[in-house]
């Protein structure tokens, strides 16, 4: 494969020319792409896209003619270092910087005269620095940029009136700004500006003005840093160093306000080296897929406010909105798992980019904590939107979504099914691990655990009702296995039950159990969701794939469909999927088999 050959002797270079405290395995003869930590490259390996190398222990100033070569970075990330000096002009040539990561550092001097190099530039945080000089008002070039945070250093002069129509976060505070507020910041609290020398005609900490709601966050959550800690250590029970690094982290940077820089440092690098360097990676650094943009690192994400999600078999997973406003789900895994079979294994799960596979973008190892890091779907799972309390105001989901999901889902198992030589298996297939994609068709999460954590989890019990009768211990897991839960899934959009409700019996495969006798006593429509009988039209369709999901869960693995079959039987269940038509429009009767046959091949339990 190929190796972005010059990037990496930029880096070689920068690396032989700066000092630091702590290791990189870096090194000419492996690939940059795959093994260096904190570097990402793009989706050919052609060119580094990202650095995140927070917390190493780099000193002095950033050797010139070394990082600006990486002309296709869009991430770069040196926080929580000790590099001092000015920030070097030369990186005016990284042009499509997208965020800009340096704060908790000593860099001095003034800031860059022109920023306009930097069009693409959405995240600036050069906090915690002794920056002086005043605000260019050519920031206001930056026309995407949506967080600056400047506070803790000694900036001064007027605070230019800044025309950033995407900016959401601000944070200037504790600098020695003079003057007023100018018109364009005044929708931002009072606490963005706190701690300089502003005159006090219009600054009213306690009153900030009313953001337009334009601009209002749409998360509650910005400020909530110590509390959404607290809701991790809280809601995860027990919490490794890695929490209690960023506490620290957050105290000390909170206290050290204007204390001088080299007490900063101390204290700073401190904190770094009894926690977050502890950890077994050295660095203590995500390790992030090829492609992926988010600009985030393990600092962030540990900051991150954030909100419990719900417990799944192998841990817990969070929401957590990040500073820069990008907002992804963590998933905590509660069990040990050797650090090669889970990177192994993440790396073939997150090297999968399909439309219908949710996408790994990052996981972190270390002994104490196994993360996982998801976009967030803000819709919810295929579970929430069937089963979400079914009050007068929900709003219910139509056949026409619920064949995208199938759709879709099908499409990403199948792609699954196709990878690691045709051997992978999904193993955990149900209704909460469905998610709508941006074309909203069904798109597959959690792909990964069932195989490396099968044996220590044995999740049966949690995944009752989508598990085929043969499995009776979680190694035993199959791609039948997938093909009969996501029949189970084709039942549940028909029905609108859910397979895994308690019941208090030992009758665990109900839901498959019940359809199977309503078709067998007497064929009627009463199996099917009775909010899908408003729609015109549709009940072939609702028929025939009520034939593919009983096909699926054969009582045989060997009388089950591949999945490709599958896909191709739940696309001809409309013949237009395009998700254009309405469910007004004619179906396809031709592909509806006569109501006799139904199911009659499976139905043998
Ligand atoms: N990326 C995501 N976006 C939005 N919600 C999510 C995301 N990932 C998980 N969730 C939701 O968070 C909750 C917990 O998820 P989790 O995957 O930990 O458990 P689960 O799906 O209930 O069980 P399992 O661990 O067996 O998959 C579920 O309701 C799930 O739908």
């Amino acid at each position: 494969s190929s190796e972005p050959y010059e990037d990496k002797e930029a880096l070689l270079d920068f690396l032989n020319n700066v000092n630091h405290t702590r290791y990189l395995n870096w090194d000419e003869r492996t690939s940059a792409c795959s093994s260096w930590t904190g570097v990402t490259c793009n989706h050919d390996k052609s060119r580094i896209i990202a650095i995140r190398l927070p917390g190493v222990g780099f000193r002095g100033s950033i050797p010139g003619n070394t990082l600006s070569r990486l002309s296709d970075l869009q991430i770069l990330s040196l926080r929580s270092n000790s590099f001092s000096g000015s920030l070097p002009s030369d990186f005016a040539n990284l042009g499509n910087l997208t965020s800009i990561y340096l704060q908790s550092n000593n860099f001095q001097g003034p800031l860059p005269a022109d920023f306009s190099a930097w069009k693409s530039l959405s995240v600036l945080n050069l906090s915690n620095n002794d920056f002086s000089g005043s605000i260019p008002s050519s920031i206001s070039n930056l026309t995407h940029l949506t967080a600056l945070v400047l506070a803790n250093n000694s900036l001064s002069g007027n605070i230019p009136d800044l025309n950033l129509p995407s900016l959401q976060i601000l944070d200037l505070s504790n600098n020695n700004f003079t003057g007023s507020i100018p018109n364009s910041l005044q929708r931002f609290p009072g606490s963005a500006f706190a701690g300089n020398r502003l005159s006090p005609a219009n600054f009213s900490p306690s009153f900030p003005p009313v953001p337009p709601p334009s601009v209002l966050p749409k998360k509650k959550s910005f400020k909530l840093r110590e509390p959404a800690i607290l809701g991790i250590v809280i809601g995860g029970c027990v919490l490794g160093f890695l929490v209690v690094a960023a506490v620290l982290i957050m105290c000390f940077s909170k206290k050290e306000g204007k204390s001088g820089a080299t007490e900063k440092s101390i204290k700073k690098e401190d904190v770094v080296r009894k926690g977050v360097s502890s950890s077994q990676h050295g660095v203590g650094n995500l390790a992030f897929f090829e492609g992926c943009n988010l600009a985030f690192d393990l600092e962030d994400l540990l900051r991150a406010s954030a909100e419990v999600l719900g417990k799944g078999t192998f841990g817990t997973a969070y929401k957590a909105a990040l500073e820069d406003s990008t907002t992804v789900v963590v998933k905590r895994l509660k069990e040990s798992v050797g650090r090669k079979d889970f990177e192994q294994q993440m790396e073939v799960v997150g090297n999968i980019r399909h439309e219908n596979v949710a996408p790994l973008r990052a996981y972190y190892y270390s002994k104490d904590e196994k993360l996982m890091v998801y976009d967030f779907y803000s819709q919810g799972s295929a579970s929430l939107m069937l089963h979400a309390k079914r009050s007068a105001d929900r709003i219910p989901l139509d056949w026409e979504t619920r064949l995208r999901i199938a759709i879709g889902a099908a499409r990403g198992i199948a792609q699954i099914h196709g990878q690691s030589g045709g051997r992978l298996v999904h193993g955990n297939i149900k209704s909460s691990n469905v998610f709508l994609n941006s074309q909203g068709f069904g798109c597959i999460s959690d792909l990964g655990l069932a195989t490396i954590m099968g044996p220590i989890a044995t999740p049966i019990v949690r995944a009752a009702g989508y598990q085929p009768p043969e499995v009776t211990d979680s190694r035993k897991v199959s791609q039948a296995t997938d093909v009969y839960s996501f029949g189970v899934l084709i039942l549940e959009l028909l029905t609108g039950k859910s397979p895994t409700h308690a019941t208090g019996t030992s009758d665990i495969v109900h839901l498959v159990r019940w359809v199977h006798s309503v078709v067998r006593e007497e064929w009627t429509a009463e199996v099917f969701d009775v909010e899908l009988l408003r729609y015109p039209n549709i009940e072939e369709e609702m028929v025939e794939m009520l034939q593919i999901g009983l096909t699926c869960v054969s009582r045989m693995p060997e009388q089950r469909p591949k999945m490709t079959e599958v896909v191709k039987m739940v696309e001809g269940v409309r013949r237009v999927n395009t998700g254009t038509r309405t469910s007004t429009e004619a179906s396809t009767p031709n592909l509806t088999p006569p109501m006799t046959e139904i199911g009659s091949s499976s139905i043998t339990h």
